[in-house]
């Protein structure tokens, strides 16, 4: 078929092999190369097409993007025109990030602009979510540290997208990579434009600055900055834990913030950053991307700290606000990076386990520490499919070791913790089959799981010493304050994982694909890391240092043996 791109055609639809339209006569072919087959989208500005490139072999699909100019003004026309070409070379420069779509060519034809884009086949996240129900916390961290750093990028080209929405975000089907898509600055530089000229019939038809709900109020009054691009973040965050929009979500009529809060049950550290990150005032809002990385790095700290100064003070572990219960040891809450299944279940536990007990002096603090949040229905909020196998991050309950209660020291103070299973390959590998994601704070020394296919998995907190996945695939994995000494992960992929604060001491890495991985404070001592990529890997001098490299590897600069 051929889709005919004029606006007002009444009959768009053409067979493949005419080059007119049949019903207005407009040409079907663009730039003497590109045929329209449909139309993907339309908007007051123009249409999105999604077009074969006649001029390579295999004809390959791309993305037409058609831009109007509603002006009979020769004067405005070559305003727009030169806009239109600068924020083609910005989308160019922006479209060198593999996580951003190409842009392949652009060009003027009959008084209208076109851009022709790399076609990015997959599932957008609001399809995703629709599909599987929302994720669970550990699955917004991800979706954080895997969008966060693009973000990063394109703000490093002084670009700020405008229109970050889960409609926008792509899970490329090819690499499971989430792709942002729809850069909005060609159409909002023209409407600003048009504002300017005080002529709001002149160019480029004056369009939404971003999408209600998702834009941030500066960005709603023309005056987006890069913390714009945080706030639409942290209402799409929500949107995943939730499957609510913002404006089925409503807000707080004093303030104006979007009240989030009651639909999530998350750790308080998460809270804190979407807090951050969706602060009205762009003075109180997180100024960068990375600003919002580090403090999710943080977090598991900073609760860790709030817990040792707990015990401090009451003596005891208790559990905290959020009704989690500290380990013994000080550090993070348990279950803080569980899924949203397994902490409802503690929480219940905990709840029932409060009637019992003799609370101790209440103290202030001990009181803030010993409040219990009333644990939320989960089959309220998550749909029956959520549930099912095909859920990759919403069921990670499936499986979950069984839950024991341990005394400790002489304090009569008791816990919830997981008993970890022991696990065998096969019966790893059968339950990831599941749809079982969550692997945290397990033990899985020296087991064999070569060329696995484990994409998302989570180990968080779990022993994984002398294990091999050589050659397995683990792309977007969560490897965070995972014990990795000695492990054999030599040319896997290890695409967009989070070993942040994990010990990866004498581990192999040899020809690993570490593109995007993240190492905040990981211990890289011996590592070896010869002809691994480390493309815009988020790892210190420092790190790779203490790790050994080769002229093959690729440092986060994307060149080989060069930082
Ligand atoms: N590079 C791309 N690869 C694959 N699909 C794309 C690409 N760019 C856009 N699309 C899809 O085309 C459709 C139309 O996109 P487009 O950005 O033109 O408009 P929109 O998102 O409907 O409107 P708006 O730009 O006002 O947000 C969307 O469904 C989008 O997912």
């Amino acid at each position: 078929m051929s889709y005919c791109v004029n606006p007002s055609c009444t009959q768009p639809k053409n067979p493949n092999n005419v080059q007119v339209c049949q019903s207005c006569g407009t040409p079907l072919r663009l730039n003497n190369r590109y045929q329209p087959l449909g139309i993907l989208g339309k908007g007051g500005f123009g249409a999105t097409f999604g077009a074969a490139d006649l001029s390579l072999p295999g004809t390959p699909i791309c993305v037409v993007k058609q831009l109007r100019p509603a002006t009979d003004d020769p004067n405005v026309f070559k305003m727009a025109k030169e806009l239109f070409e600068r924020e083609a070379s910005t989308l160019a420069q922006v479209g060198v990030h593999p996580q951003v779509p190409q842009l392949l060519d652009y060009f003027e034809q009959d008084q209208q602009f076109y851009l022709v884009q790399e076609y990015i086949k997959g599932h957008n996240l609001h399809q995703e979510i629709k599909k599987n129900g929302p994720l669970t916390e550990a699955g917004v961290k991800q979706f954080l540290s895997e969008l966060l750093p693009i973000l990063q990028f394109i703000h490093s080209q002084k670009v700020i997208h405008r229109d970050i929405k889960p409609a926008n975000l792509i899970r490329s089907q090819k690499d499971k990579k989430l792709v942002l898509i729809d850069f909005g600055a060609v159409k909002n530089q023209v409407n600003s434009m048009v504002a300017s000229n005080n002529s709001p019939q002149t160019a480029f038809t004056a369009f939404a600055v971003g999408t209600a709900g998702f834009a941030p109020p500066e960005q709603m009054a023309m005056r987006p900055v890069y913390a714009s691009d945080i706030y639409a973040v942290g209402v799409t965050a929500v949107y995943l834990l939730t499957g609510r929009s913002p404006k089925d979500i409503g807000c707080d009529p004093d303030t104006g913030e979007i009240a989030w809060e009651p639909y999530v049950d998350i750790s308080d550290s998460l809270s804190k950053v979407l807090k951050k990150m969706l602060e009205i005032s762009v003075k109180h809002r997180y100024k960068s991307a990375e600003e919002v990385l580090d403090a999710l790095a943080m977090a598991p700290y900073e609760e860790g700290m709030q817990h040792s100064m707990t015990t401090m003070i009451t003596g005891f572990s208790s559990p905290t606000s959020s009704g989690k219960i500290g380990l013994s040891s000080g550090g993070r809450s348990q279950g803080e990076f569980s899924t949203g299944i397994s902490r409802v279940s503690m929480n219940t536990e905990i709840s029932a386990k409060q009637s019992h007990r003799r609370t101790p002096e209440a103290t202030p603090i001990s009181r803030i520490h010993t409040e219990v949040k009333q644990p939320r229905s989960i089959a309220a909020t998550t749909p029956a499919s959520a549930k099912g196998p095909t859920n990759w991050a919403a069921n990670g309950g499936q499986g979950m070791a069984q839950s024991t209660k341990k005394r400790r020291g002489n304090t009569s103070e008791s816990t919830t913790v997981e008993t970890p299973t022991k696990w065998k390959t096969k019966t790893l590998l059968s339950a990831y089959q599941q749809g079982r994601r969550d692997f945290a704070q397990q033990k899985l020394e020296n087991l064999d799981l070569h060329q696995a296919n484990l994409p998302g998995i989570s180990f968080y907190n779990s022993c994984l010493s002398r294990v091999n996945l050589e050659s397995s695939e683990l792309s977007r994995a969560d490897f965070g304050r995972t014990s990795l000494t000695d492990f054999n992960g030599k040319n896997a992929n290890f695409s967009e994982a989070y070993f942040g604060y994990a010990d990866l001491t004498g581990a192999d890495l040899r020809g690993a694909n570490l593109y995007g991985a993240n190492f905040k404070y990981a211990n890289l001592t011996g590592a070896n890391l010869c002809g691994a990529d480390l493309s815009f890997a988020q790892i210190t001098p420092a790190q790779l240092e203490a790790a050994k490299t080769n002229w093959r590897t690729v440092m986060p600069s994307g060149k080989k043996g060069f930082w």
